[in-house]
């Protein structure tokens, strides 16, 4: 079997126990340690400039290598520039925001996209060197879009796919991108294209067609030019069985124990997510708001955790929403609180996933609200986390890729708070017959849509699609 090597931006941590920065890094994680293989990507760290002669592709040291059971990891340095342009800039001002229909949050500077197309081909020329002749290469996401024309160009022959992890926006939000016509056909050069859900396959087809003049071949796929342009469906998933498994260990972990101690049967109302815009928080400590103040039977009976790491914590918009929830927590306690009772408890750190998982079975409610979200695999993982006897409700916004196949959920709109605040006590009431059953639906789903299914079938796929250059013979 071909070995496989995975790139992304983000790596997970290599030792156990950290918290990963993001559902990517977990996920893909999760997925190489059965598999095995090479994940290459950004070390985290970044070089002074000073340090790299002004046109050169590749900062300094050649990449650093580390092992994690069957997982070897190398991981390269960017510059502060690369940092500043590909990371902060292109793809966290301009990308991130559009891609989750932000528009009005994004910025284009073109010298940021040149630092892009830098990164994107400092990425493939130290790839490359590490490259056997039959590995099968896996992309992840929006900060590689253009990594398969650099290897195209520096000669790379293997079959390299592309999995999108956030959502492909219409095609009329898409092409505000100044330079989204050149993105578009960086992404046809991959040999598969993976999306999680069919609206983004869709949108993407809809883009290729309507901005690229793609046509639509017999067999379905997209023919640009002389390129064949596969595209595919692969949501992804968690692995269930252990995620319950680490909720009911961490159980005795005594810092659980105290919280739950200090909880003295109040329900709990929880939210885990990076600190992110696209998380649709402010909307929510809005609805829990009104929630409190149209079932004044619930106040002490109910405490809401929400856990917030900070991320990107260099780009304005996300130092505006950070200051902007700071003041709304505060607000919040300062109008309902009392002696003995907070009701809204803010931290802004990140947790293991040993911690998290035990937190999620201690909830009556996870309250998933996301404006826009590829998937969301804290969904996943609330469900994956409940005791099947006596689960938690989940409560998952509508434009969250995971609300396609949790149909055990509440589902809400993050924009409607009054509904969120229904929904919390619909929850919270919610007879435990009822929870089995969703519950029970949903965790089929989870098995069907496990995180084995969504790399075997890319892979599959991918192995199936004719190499780069004879698909554009
Ligand atoms: O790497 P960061 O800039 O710190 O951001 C963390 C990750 O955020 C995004 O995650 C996405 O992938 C998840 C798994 O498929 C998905 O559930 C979620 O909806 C997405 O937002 C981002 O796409 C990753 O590249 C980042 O590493
Ligand atoms: O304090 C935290 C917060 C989040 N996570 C993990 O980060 C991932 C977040 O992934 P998701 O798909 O929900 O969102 P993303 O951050 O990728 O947009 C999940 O696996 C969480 O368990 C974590 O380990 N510790």
């Amino acid at each position: 079997m071909s070995r496989l090597v995975v790139v992304s931006n983000r790596v997970a941590p290599i030792h156990e126990g950290e918290a990963t920065a993001g559902g990517l890094a977990a996920g893909v994680m999760d997925a190489l340690r059965q598999s095995g293989g090479l994940w290459f990507g950004w070390s985290g760290r970044t070089l002074p400039q000073s340090v790299v002669p002004p046109d050169s592709l590749t900062p300094g040291s050649p990449p650093a290598v580390a092992c994690s059971g069957p997982v070897t990891l190398y991981t390269t340095d960017l510059t502060q520039r690369d940092y500043d342009e590909y990371y902060k800039g292109f793809s966290n001002s301009t990308l991130w925001p559009t891609m989750h229909y932000q528009i009005s949050l994004a910025r284009f500077e073109h010298q940021d996209y040149l630092g892009y197309q830098r990164v994107n081909r400092h990425f493939a020329v130290s790839l490359a060197a590490l490259l056997k002749e039959d590995d099968v290469i896996w992309v992840h996401d929006y900060h590689l879009m253009l990594l398969a024309t650099a290897l195209r160009e520096i000669g790379v022959r293997n079959r390299i796919g592309f999995f999108l992890h956030v959502p492909f926006p219409a095609s009329s939000v898409f092409s505000t991108i100044p330079v989204h016509a050149e993105l578009g056909r960086g992404l046809a050069t991959f040999d598969l294209i993976g999306f999680q859900t069919e609206g983004d396959q869709r949108a993407f087809s809809n883009y290729m067609r309507e901005e690229l003049q793609a046509e639509t071949c017999p067999e379905g796929h997209l023919q640009l030019g002389h390129r064949v342009v596969r595209t595919g469906v692969y949501p992804i998933g968690v692995e269930a069985d252990p995620l319950r498994a680490e909720a009911i260990r961490g159980r005795d972990d005594p810092a659980i124990c105290d919280y739950k101690g200090r909880l003295d049967q109040r329900a709990l109302i929880m939210s885990v997510e990076r600190l992110d815009y696209s998380k649709g928080l402010r909307q929510r400590f809005s609805a829990f708001e009104r929630f409190l103040v149209q079932c004044p039977e619930w106040r002490r009976q109910v405490e809401y955790l929400q856990i917030a790491p900070p991320s990107r914590s260099d780009v304005e918009a996300y130092q505006t929403i950070r200051r902007e929830l700071e003041g709304e927590a505060g607000r919040i306690n300062g109008r309902f609180a009392e002696l003995d009772w907070t009701p809204l408890r803010y931290l802004n750190r990140s947790f293991p996933r040993d911690q998290l998982m035990p937190l999620y079975a201690l909830a009556a409610v996870g309250l998933v609200t996301p404006l826009r979200d590829g998937m969301n695999l804290v969904a996943k993982e609330y469900v994956a986390a409940q005791d099947p006897e006596d689960p938690g409700v989940l409560i998952l916004s509508q434009f969250a890729g995971a609300a396609r196949e949790l149909d055990g959920a509440v589902r809400v709109n993050p924009h409607d708070e009054a509904g969120m605040a229904y929904a919390m006590k619909i929850a919270l009431q919610m007879p435990v017959a009822e929870k089995r059953d969703r519950h029970a639906s949903m965790m089929r789903s989870l098995r069907t849509n496990s995180l084995d299914a969504w790399r075997d079938r890319f892979l599959f796929d991918l192995r199936l699609a004719e190499a780069g250059l004879s698909a554009a013979a």
